[in-house]
């Protein structure tokens, strides 16, 4: 697994003084409309960086967030944005009525109908951070930028779609390019974790990625699957009663890192970004998570690694894999983070 430093900050020349920060978003805000049958239904903060964040914050993981928004943004938000008061906030309008997906479920047709700026290596502070999140939305990520995340932290996950969309000239529709036709794909090989939903995945080459980093792909109501070099495991979802998509992958991804860096294995992460996914697609916009949530998790991760009703060869990969991975918790998790995970005064120990 590729989750150490990368070189230049394992020399000697260049000890660490000040300690890590945290976690680095890297994204824009926007404004969501949702839009059906013709009528606008719900107009709401989005971005990937506002429900990562979300999802960080009511995890009690800190963390910085570099989004630019124009004049016109109108949320509140704990994470205050660069304002570039000359621009206009990115805005997607999401079509529920327009495309029918694989399952036979209403799915979006996203269109960018405003963009803000991008985001600069200059945009980003020159501090250290265990994990960079790099999770634009409306292709405000350049390769600069990434080159910059992975210098200064630690492990960098990448949404894949911050990568390889583009977008109608005409219409603003949102379209997918290949990976390796993105621009980004020589820096691919300094990340940690590639996140990528069903429909995504098809625009890369999963056997050639998971040799350079963990994949993450994500398949909506039945849960995600997780592929590293020879390893693979599926890592099922949580029920729920979905409203609207929107913001499930980013919740995945902040539930993903929320658990790397409390020291959780990376199946077990997952299984913690399946349950913040779940929950977004029971809500319109940025759901609330409380504690009971995170008991929720801790009683999970416990009752599946007991259960016994795993076929036995499944069993095995998955315990291989757990163990693979294992080592691979971040060599900075220290023992003061552990009580983050802590509810109700029970341990998430397993
Ligand atoms: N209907 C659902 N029921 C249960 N869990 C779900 C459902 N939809 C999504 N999830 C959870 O959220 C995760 C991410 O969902 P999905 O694969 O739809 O991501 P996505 O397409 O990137 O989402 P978006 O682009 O809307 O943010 C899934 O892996 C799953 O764990
Ligand atoms: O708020 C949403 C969300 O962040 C989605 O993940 C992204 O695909 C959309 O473009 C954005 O509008």
């Amino acid at each position: 697994m590729t989750l150490n430093p990368p070189p230049s900050q394992q020399t000697p020349h260049s000890p660490r003084r000040i300690p890590n920060r945290r976690v680095l978003i890297v994204g824009n805000y926007c404004h969501d409309v949702l839009i059906q049958n013709g009528s606008v239904v719900a107009e709401t903060l989005g971005g990937a960086a506002s429900f990562i964040s979300n999802v960080l914050d009511s995890s009690s993981v800190s963390c910085e967030l570099v989004s630019k928004v124009g004049h016109d943004f109108r949320f509140e938000v704990t994470h205050s944005p660069i304002v570039v008061p000359e621009k206009e906030t990115t805005v997607f309008e999401a079509y529920f009525d327009l495309g029918i997906d694989g399952i036979g479920h209403a799915d979006r047709v996203l269109k960018r109908v405003s963009a803000c700026d991008p985001i600069l290596p200059s945009d980003i502070p020159d501090s250290s951070f265990d994990f960079g999140m790099a999770v634009g939305v409306g292709g405000e990520i350049l390769p600069e930028t990434l080159e910059k995340m992975v210098e200064i932290c630690d492990v960098v996950a990448v949404d894949i779609q911050a990568l390889i969309r583009v977008f109608d000239p005409v219409d603003g529709a949102v379209k997918l390019v290949d990976l390796k036709e993105s621009g980004f794909f020589h820096i691919l090989h300094r990340i940690g974790f590639l996140k990528a939903s069903s429909d995504e995945a098809l625009f890369m080459d999963v056997e050639q990625m998971k040799q350079l980093c963990c994949v993450v792909v994500t398949n909506g109501e039945k849960g995600c699957r997780i592929y590293h070099k020879d390893d693979e495991a599926t890592v099922t979802p949580f029920l729920a009663k979905q409203v609207d998509p929107t913001g499930a992958g980013d919740s995945f991804l902040g539930g993903l890192v929320v658990g790397l860096v409390e020291g959780l294995t990376v199946p077990d992460a997952a299984l913690l970004g399946n349950l913040f996914g779940s929950i977004t697609v029971e809500h319109i916009g940025q759901p609330k998570f409380d504690l009971m949530m995170l008991q929720r998790v801790q009683d999970e991760v416990q009752k599946r690694k007991k259960q016994c009703n795993l076929s036995s060869s499944h069993k095995n990969d998955l315990n291989e894999f757990h163990e693979r991975l294992s080592p691979a918790r971040f060599s900075c998790v220290d023992s003061q983070l552990q009580p983050k995970l802590l509810v109700n005064g029970h341990s998430c120990d397993r």
